[in-house]
């Protein structure tokens, strides 16, 4: 794999808040990174102004806010950051069938082919067999991560957020088209802080991830660019 195609399966997770952060980590990831994320934190305390900032400095957007509501509401939320001009944005499949369907319909009825691919988180990367025993699913999480991500598919989104330990079996059960979006990925450089699935970038991407979303191993880093650098090479170095 080249650099330039390691580089493009890089988002850098812009767990900041506020607009001067981005416009300093924007201008310095520019270049080293494929995409940034804007994600709760982020958009709760700028709003939309995040997403145009990274914009501004010709950057592409992850929109990840997770929507969880009622069909009509998530809905709406994902016209509204499909107008924000986004290249991905999420919704959690834990809400089902009729709410992913209901958002997926509505935005390619109103936005066509120029639309944010739409994507399902399955089971966050921070949770076990025992956060999920905790909310009365008695079931392996890499059960439940196929399961949402079968049922992701069927509801017409286009990919899903999973930890990189359940990548080959969401490939086995949803085909090669079906994007695989994973976080809990470590360079070996890097600790695991809240993270528990977790694989290195090399490793995630050889089991089939499309894109990998970082944020402190290079946010942390002493040299954000050089850890950047080095997440390229041992992607483009170890994937085929
Ligand atoms: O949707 C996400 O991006 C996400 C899903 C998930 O299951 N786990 C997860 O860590 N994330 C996000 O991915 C990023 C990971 O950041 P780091 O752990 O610092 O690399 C954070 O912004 C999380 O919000």
């Amino acid at each position: 794999m080249t650099p330039e195609q390691a580089r493009d399966k890089i988002i850098f997770a812009l767990d900041v808040h506020g607009l001067a952060d981005i416009d300093r980590w924007a201008a310095q990831l520019a270049g080293h990174v494929g995409m940034f994320k804007v994600g709760k934190e982020l958009f709760t305390s700028c709003g939309p102004e995040a997403v145009k900032t990274v914009q501004r400095h010709g950057g592409k957007v992850f929109l990840d806010l997770k929507y969880h509501d009622i069909p009509n509401t998530v809905a709406k939320a994902m016209v509204e950051a499909a107008r924000l001009g986004v290249q991905l944005a999420n919704l959690h499949a834990l809400g089902g069938e009729e709410m992913m369907a209901t958002a997926a319909a509505t935005v390619r009825k109103e936005f066509g082919d120029e639309r944010p691919r739409l994507l399902a988180v399955t089971i966050l990367t921070s949770s076990t067999a025992e956060t999920l025993r905790q909310v009365g699913i008695e079931r392996p999480v890499e059960e439940m991560v196929v399961r949402l991500a079968r049922l992701a598919k069927d509801s017409g989104m286009d990919g899903v957020v999973a930890s990189p330990l359940e990548i080959e079996s969401i490939r086995a059960a949803c085909g090669p088209d079906f994007l695989i979006v994973t976080p809990g990925v470590r360079p070996s450089f890097a600790s695991l802080d809240d993270q528990k699935r977790v694989m290195t970038p090399a490793e995630a991407v050889t089991a089939g991830a499309d894109y990998l979303v970082i944020g402190r191993p290079i946010a942390k880093a002493g040299d954000p660019v050089a850890a950047s650098r080095m997440i390229v090479d041992e992607i483009a170095g170890g994937c085929p």
